[in-house]
């Protein structure tokens, strides 16, 4: 008994598309999916060459597989995560981020006919569905290392991360033989910010103050946010003098800057300590920390608003 009439319904109620071509590449069959989303009708292509039908095919790579499915009499594959699509279909999708296309799991089978002709029949599912998780999932590892590395209010690096790099730079200065140095810097009488504008008004300033530094940094410096009110940047490939520069630039532009906070002008200033890599030990990056706090401490101690640096002595610019 024939199974035609089982085949015609079932070939065209299929939701994965059927597209066969004889050796010559000429196109002998491709199914309802098929003529729906290539918008084509099997009688206007059938014995046309696929790669004149189909012009954005990656033509050499497919007649490289098609030929070795016909000779080797064996079935290949190609996944969307080794190449996304084979034959360039709009999925009906509305939004999935990157792509218009829809990605492709793909089989292509040897067949025969009874007179012994030889053809190679591609088989093609739809796989855009795992195709935009992938992508949506990619997305949320991104948003998550990034949020992982900042500070929620600040948007500098967060103080773990910060300190992640001051220990990478400390190494690599070490290996390289370049100078660092590194700036802490406070808010002055913060408390009275935020006891007369809010804890709001506080935190606005917080946010407005680390834009303000960020412009005034080098993509290769690391700022961070190292506590409450208190900021730290790693210079990289700074030696002192280049340190007390950027320190004095950053007090100087901080303290002719007002922020405007609802209707009030708000004034702040800072205090920065700074400090040079000096040894090279394990524990080096926590005494370089340590000694830019003492210059912080001291520029508090000697009234504010200005920048001290740490070395043998502790020097007022
Ligand atoms: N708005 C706001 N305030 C904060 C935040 N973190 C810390 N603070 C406040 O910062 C203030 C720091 O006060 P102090 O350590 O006394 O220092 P200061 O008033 O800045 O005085 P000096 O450092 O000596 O100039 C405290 O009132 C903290 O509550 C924050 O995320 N947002």
């Amino acid at each position: 008994m024939s199974e035609s009439w089982l085949f015609g319904p079932v070939l065209s109620q299929l939701n994965s598309g059927i597209l066969v071509v004889d050796t010559a590449f000429r196109l002998v069959y491709i199914n309802h999916f098929l003529e729906r989303h290539a918008k084509l009708q099997l009688l206007d292509v059938k014995n046309k060459v696929l790669f004149d039908v189909f012009t954005d095919l990656p033509e050499s790579w497919l007649r490289r597989k098609f030929e070795t499915v016909v000779s080797l009499q064996t079935p290949a594959f190609s996944s969307w995560e080794q190449r996304q699509y084979i034959l360039k279909l709009p999925h009906l999708r509305p939004a999935t981020g990157s792509s218009h296309y829809m990605a492709q799991n793909c089989t292509m089978l040897p067949l025969s006919d009874p007179q012994g002709g030889k053809y190679v029949c591609l088989l093609i599912e739809d796989a855009t569905d795992a195709f935009v998780y992938q992508q949506h999932l990619q997305q949320t590892m991104a948003q998550l290392e990034q949020s992982n590395r900042l500070d929620g209010l600040t948007q500098c690096l967060n103080r773990r991360y910060w300190e992640q790099q001051l220990k990478l730079e400390v190494q690599r200065s070490e290996r390289y033989q370049t100078p660092l140095s590194l700036l802490l810097f406070d808010l002055d009488r913060f408390k009275q910010l935020n006891d007369r504008y809010g804890h709001q008004g506080g935190d606005f300033v917080l946010v407005e103050l680390a834009a303000q530094v960020k412009q005034l940094l080098r993509d290769s410096d690391w700022f961070g946010r190292y506590g409450g009110e208190e900021f730290g940047i790693v210079l990289t490939n700074t030696d002192k003098a280049g340190a007390f520069e950027v320190a004095q630039r950053l007090c100087q532009q901080i303290a002719n800057t007002s922020f405007h906070y609802q209707q009030h002008k708000i004034q702040v200033t800072l205090s920065i300590g700074v400090a040079v890599l000096q040894n090279f030990d394990e524990r080096a990056a926590e005494q370089l920390i340590s000694a830019a706090d003492q210059a912080l401490y001291q520029a508090k101690r000697s009234g504010r608003n200005r920048v001290l640096c740490f070395d043998s002595g502790l020097t007022s610019i």
